[in-house]
C-alpha cells in the first residue's frame, strides 16, 4: 500500500520511483502503539503535542474515539480540523522526508491528539522512513526544474536524532534540513 501511494505521489512529481529509491525511502518501518487514558479535564492535558512525522509516509489506524486533529494551513494560527474515525479507514500522513524530497511541493501534515474526559483511546501508526544510514535531500530533477534547493542533504540518522532530541514544536523539526540564510 505504501508503495502504491508513493508511486502516485512520485508520478505527480514527474519522477520515477524505482526499486532502489523505494527501498531507500521506506527501509525502516516502525509501529507504535499509542494508548491515551481518559482525562477528567482534557483542556489541561496534552495527548500528543503538535508535530509532523519525520519519515516518508505514515499509515495510521485509529479506534472510534476521535481526537486526532490536523492543522489546516501553514502560517494560519490555530485552524485545526478533526480527522474523524471512519470504520475500516486508515489515515495517511505525509512526513517531513516527503516534504524535503519534493523540494517543498508536498507539505508534511502538522497534527496533534487531544484526549477525552470519558473514554481512553488507542491508535497504531506505522511509520515508513528511510534507514538512519540514508542521505535525504530534494530530488535532483526537482532542484533542476525549480532552480533552487529548498533543503540541504542530511543523513537521516542525524535528522532522527534531532527529531527525538527535542520536544515536539509544530514543524520546527524541518529546520534541521533548512539552509541557514541568516548568515
Ligand atoms: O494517535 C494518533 O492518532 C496520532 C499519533 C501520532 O501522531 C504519532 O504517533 O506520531
Ligand atoms: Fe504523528
Amino acid at each position: 500500500m505504501v508503495r502504491i501511494l508513493l508511486e502516485i505521489l512520485f508520478d505527480n512529481l514527474g519522477v520515477t520511483l524505482d526499486e532502489e529509491k523505494f527501498e531507500s525511502l521506506t527501509g525502516l518501518k516502525m509501529v507504535n502503539m499509542n494508548f491515551y487514558p481518559s482525562c477528567p479535564n482534557p483542556e489541561l492535558t496534552v495527548g500528543v503535542g503538535r508535530h509532523s512525522d519525520m519519515g516518508t509516509l505514515t499509515v495510521l489506524l485509529q479506534d472510534g474515539i476521535g481526537g486526532l486533529y490536523v492543522k489546516l494551513e501553514q502560517g494560519v494560527e490555530d485552524e485545526w480540523i478533526e480527522i474523524p474515525p471512519i470504520p475500516g479507514a486508515l489515515v495517511i500522513n505525509v512526513g517531513d522526508t516527503m516534504q524535503i524530497l519534493s523540494n517543498g511541493r508536498y507539505k508534511s501534515a502538522e497534527h496533534r491528539v487531544r484526549t477525552t474526559s470519558s473514554e481512553s483511546r488507542v491508535s497504531v501508526p506505522l511509520f515508513a522512513t528511510p534507514k538512519p544510514s540514508e542521505k535525504i535531500g530534494p530530488l535532483p530533477q526537482l532542484v533542476e526544474s525549480d532552480g533552487v534547493a529548498h533543503y540541504k542533504q542530511v543523513l537521516f540518522g542525524d535528522y532522527m536524532k534531532n527529531f527525538f532530541g527535542k520536544a515536539h514544536e509544530g514543524k520546527k523539526s524541518l529546520d534541521f534540513a533548512q539552509y541557514d540564510d541568516s548568515a
